[in-house]
């Protein structure tokens, strides 16, 4: 593992007086509803905190307020379930960097639909997509709305990740060969990456595997992937824009999602230390510095 962490070092990029606001990332998120709220919430602040500039939330019209309530930090536009999501969302791509869409985006067909048009416009004009969450449920319908785009990462856990191997996969797989099955999910989706979170992350671009298995803690509470997925947003950009001669034969998604992966695990850790059993997400935000200083500058 000590080499890659390495090659995600090479894609950090240096904090310089010579840079504008924007530069380091700005992210969309696509994901909040009347249920769910904490998702959305906890995938943009923590794009904010590994490094972005700026951080977007789309969501529906109801959950705006509320996401703003969590923090001033944060830019809310209310317009997912409005009669033109679709080009509302739009108008921002030639803005944004990555989008991760589906943490709190609930399953609602109208929903999933704005969803659809919002990724064919992302492809359309090559941002790099992390799909996590009831994303991975429209995933798992309809396949065909990423095959063969190789900027777009999957984060799927267990569940996720056995509901895509049924929708993908036409002869039976054996899913405890993790590895395996990682391979096999993301070469029939053409080379999509796809990191299947669990006791050691594998991920996966359809010719390579990466294992990720740093300490993290034995805490389950909800909202640790949402972490992951805002990460990745940045953390695929920055590699994408690194380019592949500084990736050591890796695919640039792949080197992402280790970094994205390792950090997650790494605040878990560290929160858990402080926190024990009452741990919860919240207490993994502040630790978000303190885990990038300890795996990436030393
Ligand atoms: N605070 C919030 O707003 C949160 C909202 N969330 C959102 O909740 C929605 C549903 O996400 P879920 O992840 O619950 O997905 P699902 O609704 O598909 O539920 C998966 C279920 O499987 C269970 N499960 C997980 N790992 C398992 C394993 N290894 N073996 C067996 N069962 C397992 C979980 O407890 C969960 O009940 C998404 O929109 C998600 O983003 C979550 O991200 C958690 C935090
Ligand atoms: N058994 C485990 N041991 C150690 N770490 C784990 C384990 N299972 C998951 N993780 C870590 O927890 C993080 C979130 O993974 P998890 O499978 O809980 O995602 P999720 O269910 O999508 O979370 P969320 O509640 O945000 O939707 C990842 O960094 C993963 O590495
Ligand atoms: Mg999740």
């Amino acid at each position: 593992m000590e080499n890659t962490f390495q090659l995600v070092k090479n894609i950090i990029p240096p904090l310089t007086s010579k840079k504008h606001k924007g530069q380091a990332g700005r992210i969309g998120i696509v994901g909040g509803c009347q249920e769910y709220t904490g998702a959305p919430y906890f995938a943009a602040i923590s794009a904010l905190k590994v490094g972005a500039d700026l951080s977007h939330v789309f969501c529906t019209r109801e959950a705006a307020p509320v996401i703003k309530s969590y923090s001033p930090e944060l830019i809310v536009h209310p317009v997912l379930d409005s009669p033109d999501a679709v080009h509302e969302v739009e108008k921002w791509l030639p803005r944004l960097h990555a989008l991760v869409v589906g943490p709190g985006l609930g399953r609602e067909d109208a929903l999933l639909k704005n969803v659809e048009g919002i990724l064919e416009a992302s492809k359309a004009r090559a941002i790099p997509v992390v799909i996590d969450a009831d994303g991975l449920w429209l995933i798992a319908q309809q396949p065909t709305l990423i095959q063969g785009y190789r900027k777009a990462v999957l984060t799927p856990n267990h569940v996720e990740f056995l509901r895509l191997l049924e929708a993908v996969l036409t002869d039976p797989v054996d899913s405890s060969d993790r590895r395996g099955a990682g391979l096999r999910l993301s070469q029939a989706l053409g080379n999509v990456t796809v990191v299947q979170k669990g006791e050691q992350d594998v991920i996966s671009d359809g010719e390579q595997v990466l294992e990720c298995n740093l300490q993290g803690s034995n805490r389950r509470c909800g909202g640790q992937g949402d972490l992951l997925s805002g990460f990745l947003g940045v953390m695929v950009q920055w590699a994408l824009h690194a380019g592949p001669e500084k990736m050591n034969g890796f695919s640039p998604p792949l080197v992402a999602a280790f970094g994205a992966c390792s950090l997650t695990r790494q605040c878990s850790h560290q929160a858990f230390q402080k926190y024990g059993r009452s741990t919860t997400t919240s207490d993994m935000i502040p630790e978000i510095g303190p885990a990038f200083s300890r795996l990436f500058e030393t």
